[in-house]
């Protein structure tokens, strides 16, 4: 299995080129489903997810071309995908594919709004907390399908099809707001949909829905309206970039200390992140090209933070935020309202000599002068980029064990930083 070397103490000094969002593409490919034209994305990723939900979708009988590189292409630039649904082929997604990625659950919506049936085994993914799907299976029986559980699959029908309705969610929920939009773009009627997630990635999707002809407004607040269509067409899409991305190379110059220009990433999608980077002393200014960060000479500051759903600040930040914090000059608190158990990399940062205590959702996190080098492992996304942050600003050699979770969701992590300065490879075996 693959590791990760890392020689901390360098600052990190020029440009990282922002990837487009995981956490867009994923159901902007599942929204392909929806029709019999082709979908083309642009600016997708190229992360072990994707190419999960390549198999996935092929296993639909969808295909899939990726188109080559460009004359004049950027060296970073994501691939397009050409997404073809024309011939659904089985409307089953069995468990070897769906266990491994939560988003690949979703598939259900599209294939029960076109299809009017969908078998899809209970999803995977970061291993953060129970993450049901009640309010999911809440969002499709409210539109007019039978669900039932039945040897961990989800069984769906509508054979009548789907009609519009009231969805009113009881928590803000992504998956369970991805999910009511796609199933509601082609049901028949209206759909209002409230405590909506305001997250950018749902604006994305919706943006692309409506391309492909779909009727849909509010998108990005917490009330969105679905009038449905019959069909739905072919459309071109550019994914936006990933503010999660963005924002984790952020801490890590603030981190290391440094300059970098965060190309591409958009100030909007991650404010409250940058308020917080902000308050901790590092330097943010916006340009043209998108964000640079810099933290020169001074400390960093201690910050109390509590994670909230989109416009505040993001979950799928709190770790690297913890991993800045163990270097800051005074005692932090982070609160985690998310997900209950999202703080196995505070284990991990231990072993860098970090001093942090918990305390049910709250961590309060003492910083220390200097971190130092050690032998980790993660077991999330978000917690094993925590630690290649702690790395690169411990003295001496880190070994971050178990890195598919990071190939997951960080496109050419080792490259992007190296060509700042930081000493870190991989180490393939
Ligand atoms: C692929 C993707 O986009 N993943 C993101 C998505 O995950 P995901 O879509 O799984 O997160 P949700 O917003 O749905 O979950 C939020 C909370 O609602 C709960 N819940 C959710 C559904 C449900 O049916 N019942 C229920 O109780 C979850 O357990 C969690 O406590 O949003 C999270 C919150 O911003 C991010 O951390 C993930 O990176
Ligand atoms: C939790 C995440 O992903 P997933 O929802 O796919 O587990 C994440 O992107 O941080």
């Amino acid at each position: 299995m693959d590791r990760i070397r890392i020689v901390g103490g360098s600052k990190l000094n020029g440009t990282i080129a922002i990837s487009g969002a995981k956490n867009a593409a994923l159901p902007l490919m599942i929204a392909a489903l929806l029709t019999e034209e082709t979908l083309i994305l642009d600016n997708v990723p190229r992360l072990a997810d994707v190419a999960q939900l390549q198999r996935i979708l092929g296993n639909h009988g969808v295909d899939i071309m990726s188109a080559g590189k460009r004359p004049g292409d950027h060296q970073y630039q994501g691939q397009t995908l050409h997404i073809s649904a024309a011939n659904i082929i089985d409307t089953t997604a069995p468990y070897d594919l769906v266990s491994r990625m939560r988003a690949s659950f979703w598939v259900i919506a599209p294939l029960l709004a076109r299809m009017r049936e969908a078998k899809v085994s209970l999803p995977g993914g970061c291993a953060i907390g129970t993450r049901p799907v009640d309010l999911l299976i809440m969002a499709l029986e409210k539109l007019g399908a039978e669900l039932t559980i039945d040897g961990g699959y989800v069984v769906a029908k509508a054979p009548g099809g789907l009609r519009g309705a009231g969805i009113d969610f009881p928590k803000v929920t992504v998956s369970g707001t991805h999910v009511a939009l796609m199933a509601a773009t082609l049901a028949k009627g209206t759909t209002i949909i409230t405590h909506a997630a305001c997250e950018p990635e749902i604006a994305d999707v919706a943006d692309c829905l409506n391309k492909m002809g779909a009727r849909i407004t509010g998108a990005g607040t917490p009330r969105i309206v679905v009038e449905g269509v019959e069909k739905l067409h072919g459309a071109r899409h550019t994914v936006l970039p990933d503010r999660i991305e963005a924002g984790t190379y952020a801490m890590a110059v603030a981190m290391t200390g440094g300059d970098v220009q965060l190309s591409g990433a958009r100030p909007e999608l991650l404010q409250s992140a940058l308020d917080v980077l902000t308050e901790a002393g590092a330097l943010i200014t916006v340009n043209n090209d998108g964000i640079r960060v810099a933290r020169n000479g001074a400390g960093i500051r201690p910050v109390t933070v509590s994670t909230a759903p989109f416009p505040g600040f993001p979950t799928d930040l709190q770790a690297q935020l913890m991993a800045l914090m163990t270097c800051a000059g005074g005692s932090s608190r982070i609160t985690e309202t998310i997900f209950e158990n999202r703080f196995m990399h505070v284990q991990e940062l231990a072993r860098f000599g970090a001093r942090i205590s918990l305390d049910g959702e709250t961590a309060t996190i003492d910083g220390t002068a200097k971190l130092r080098g050690a032998p980790v492992m993660a077991t999330d996304l978000r917690a094993s980029v925590s630690l290649v942050i702690a790395g690169l600003a411990a003295e001496g050699e880190t070994m971050v064990n178990r890195i598919y979770h990071l190939d997951r969701g960080f496109e050419r992590l080792e490259e992007k930083l190296s060509a700042c300065g930081a000493s870190i490879q991989r180490i393939s075996e």
